[in-house]
């Protein structure tokens, strides 16, 4: 009875305790194909850290995906090309594989996963893999186990070995009946999509390592991201980067939201920057571990009209898919990211109209006015 008494005032003590993430003793650590199991964690395999002064060494995963290739350039840049090592499951292009290190990861394969970490003696990891909003809805099973498995293994090897560890989430961790213009960094989240749930999971299990284990869990929600030189991977806003391409390729575009469907979005380099900002910003500025972050709103008919200041000619015919409609109609409006910008002091540098002119720039005005001629 006494035993049952102690261990509940222990555990009653460890639930009320500030979130400093250093005050417990223990982290989970699996045997291969074994169930986890606790060791205390001045075990002897537990390697040291780098210091404050030397560079990370990071591991990005799903990395050949929208975002993972632009966030290798903005850390290679900061941290040195070979501290900064990319991973998929995909074969990589030749501008990926020449231009830095890169290997096969599986995030489903934990042993895999933990000897990359151990031979690279990585101290940061920016877990990008994941199937996306429609995709998911077109695979639950897979998005089940990338996104919440695969999450479990990197959260596992990421305790084990005392690592930083970024996992973004997204507005669609977010659901009907969670306020939606705009939606703050708390609120009921009750989302009804696969990968919203699986988002939602991670959110709360990385707190939940944070707080039982002192794990360095950094997460934002990301809008829908656009960027120029990469592919969306099958999301419910893809529409807002197709535009780009199919305006300047054919000047034609069928748009497959409704026209009035707003959504939050963001130019990739601010997506990057607000990432790099987040892991690198001092664990006291951090009043939470998981924030919004936001830089404009917009419905498919003011992206056009942005587009059309470009591209005068171009014809937009709406298609609507029922599936992506109904993801999107559940999502946020606005974002609310003052407690971003408060902490650690995020602020955009893209709006609407800069970033329309960027995706422009970027994608050539030569090569459109010569295809619609
Ligand atoms: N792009 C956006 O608009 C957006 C918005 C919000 C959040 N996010 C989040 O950012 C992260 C990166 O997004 P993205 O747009 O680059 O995604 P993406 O779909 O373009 O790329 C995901 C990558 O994960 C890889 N992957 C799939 N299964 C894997 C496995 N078993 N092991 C290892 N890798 C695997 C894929 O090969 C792919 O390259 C995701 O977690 C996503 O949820 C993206
Ligand atoms: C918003 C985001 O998570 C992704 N682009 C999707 O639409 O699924």
């Amino acid at each position: 009875m006494a035993i049952v008494k102690n261990l509940s005032r222990t555990l009653s003590q460890l639930l009320q305790s500030p979130g400093c993430g250093c005050q417990t003793s223990i982290v989970p650590v699996r045997c291969i194909g074994v169930s986890p199991r606790q060791v205390t964690s001045d075990a002897s395999f537990h390697s040291v850290s780098f210091s404050e002064t030397d560079h990370p060494r990071v591991l990005i995963t799903g990395g050949l995906g929208q975002l993972g290739v632009g966030l290798a350039k903005l850390l290679r840049k900061r941290f040195g090309k070979n501290n900064v090592i990319l991973s998929d499951i995909r074969k990589p292009p030749d501008d990926v594989f020449y231009n830095g290190p890169f290997i096969y990861s599986d995030i489903l394969d934990y042993k895999n996963l933990r000897e990359i970490v151990v031979n690279n003696r990585i101290t940061w990891l920016f877990h990008y893999s994941a199937l996306l909003s429609a995709v998911g809805e077109a695979n639950v099973p897979l998005a089940r186990a990338v996104n919440i498995t695969g999450l479990h293994n990197i959260l596992d090897i990421a305790a084990e070995h005392s690592l930083r560890l970024f996992v973004p989430s997204t507005i669609g961790a977010f659901g009907p009946t969670s306020p939606r213009n705009p939606t703050p960094d708390l609120c009921i989240q009750r989302p009804r999509t696969i990968y919203g749930v699986s988002k939602v999971h991670a959110e709360l299990m990385g707190e939940y390592y944070h707080y039982r284990y002192g794990l360095d869990f950094r997460c934002l929600r990301y809008p829908g991201i656009i960027s120029a030189d990469s592919q969306p991977g099958g999301g419910t806003t893809d529409y807002a980067v197709q535009i780009f391409h199919d305006a300047i390729k054919n000047g034609k575009f069928q748009c497959n939201l409704k026209s009035d469907t707003r959504l939050p979005m963001m130019y990739i380099d601010d997506c990057l920057k607000a990432t790099l900002a987040v892991m690198e910003a001092p664990a006291a500025s951090l009043s939470m571990r998981t924030y919004n972050i936001s830089a404009m709103s917009f419905s498919p008919e003011e992206l056009v009209q942005e587009v059309k200041k470009h591209i005068p000619e171009l014809q937009v015919t709406y298609n609507v898919d029922a599936v992506r409609q109904a993801i999107a109609d559940s999502w946020p409006m606005n974002f609310d990211d003052s407690n971003a910008r408060r902490d650690w002091g995020w602020k955009h540098d893209f709006d609407l109209s800069e970033l329309v002119t960027t995706m422009f720039n970027i994608l050539g005005s030569d090569s459109r006015v010569a295809q619609i001629n």
